[in-house]
């Protein structure tokens, strides 16, 4: 897949162009068909599959005050974006120019640089200066400049609308079995490993320590059966989202004692899957009743891993 940085003319080059359009925060189960949708119809033209997105948050500059917490990263909405056979990813940041266009402005910009043939979007798509612009008005548009319109259907699982602000309300609810469901794979955080207090090998349960990137929806603080990817391997593990409240501890972070496992780890990089909450956080008494709790949740975790992953 190209990756565009800034909006670049393509039309030229690509003659049948089909683009899906769309923020794409979290690329869940909904955006998953509208981009798949755009992948298989330029397969059918024989054309070149787009896809445009921003790389921002446009609320980042439309009232920062409302710019929610991001589902995923940048790295990995390319990544996830790729995986789907998209051809070419348009991610432009959306500055204040961009944020003055008006709907018909907008849509005269996509005929310019790619000339579409097909756009493919979600039921909520709106564009253009204050969201003035319509899924109607892009169907319109298109009998009038040659282009086809698709409108995705609203996707629902279990009679639940999916959407990426119900995804990232169930994240910080600490429902991250929910959202799994939604996002269509497990909510994933990634980080490197960095020292802490150094007290989990005295408690009998090391654990990594990752810092937490400011900006991105992570489950509320709590303990959870989790599984990692370190390298090339894939360990199961049981995490504590939190400030550790025991001991008076510094800044909120994510820490996972690994099972089954003994080695060293700081400076790798880790990939954590939250599969399953299990308790919040708790303020103990004395380390010695956290380390009698912290048996029992690892008791939790694989009564959870042996009736989810088949062991
Ligand atoms: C499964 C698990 C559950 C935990 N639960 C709590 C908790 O409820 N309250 C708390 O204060 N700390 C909790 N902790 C965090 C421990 O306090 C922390 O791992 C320990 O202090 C070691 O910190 P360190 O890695 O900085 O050395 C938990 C840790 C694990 C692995
Ligand atoms: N089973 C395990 N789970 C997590 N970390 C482990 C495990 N075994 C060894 N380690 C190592 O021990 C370190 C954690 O020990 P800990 O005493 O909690 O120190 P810190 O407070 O720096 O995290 C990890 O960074 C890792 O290098």
């Amino acid at each position: 897949m190209e990756v565009l940085n800034q909006m670049t003319t393509l039309k030229d080059q690509y003659p049948r162009i089909t683009v899906a359009l769309g923020t794409f925060d979290g690329v869940h189960i909904g955006h998953q068909k509208v981009i798949s949708r755009s992948v298989e119809s330029a397969k059918q033209l024989d054309g070149t599959s787009v896809v445009f997105t921003f790389s921002n948050h446009p609320l980042s500059i439309i009232a920062p005050e409302r710019c929610p917490l991001q589902i995923i990263t940048q790295d990995d909405k390319v990544e996830l974006i790729e995986k789907l056979g998209v051809n070419i990813l348009l991610n432009i940041p959306f500055t204040a120019e961009f944020l003055k266009l008006s709907a018909s402005q907008f849509i005269r910009l996509l005929l310019d640089q790619l000339n579409p043939k097909h756009i493919l979007i979600g039921p909520n798509y709106f564009f253009g200066y204050k969201r003035c612009g319509t899924p109607e008005l892009l169907q319109k548009s298109g009998l009038q400049y040659g282009f086809t319109t698709e409108i995705n259907p609203t996707v629902y699982v279990d009679d639940v609308m999916v959407s990426s602000t119900l995804i990232r309300q169930m994240i910080t609810a600490g429902q991250v079995d929910q959202a799994a469901t939604l996002l269509g794979r497990p909510v994933t955080l990634k980080g490197r490993v960095i020292h802490g207090a150094k007290r989990g090998r005295l408690l009998g349960y090391p654990t990594i320590n990752l810092g937490i990137a400011s900006g991105l929806a992570v489950p509320q603080n709590g303990v959870y059966a989790v599984e990692l990817i370190i390298q090339d391997d894939q360990y199961n593990g049981i995490a504590n989202v939190g400030t550790n409240p025991t001991f008076h501890d510094i800044g909120r972070r994510i820490e996972v004692h690994i099972l089954d496992f003994s080695g060293d780890l700081y400076g790798e990089a880790v990939t954590v899957r939250f599969l399953n909450h299990i308790r919040n956080e708790q303020t103990f008494s004395n380390s010695e009743e956290l380390k009698s709790q912290i048996a029992k949740d690892i008791v939790a975790a694989q009564k959870y891993y042996q009736t989810s992953q088949g062991k």
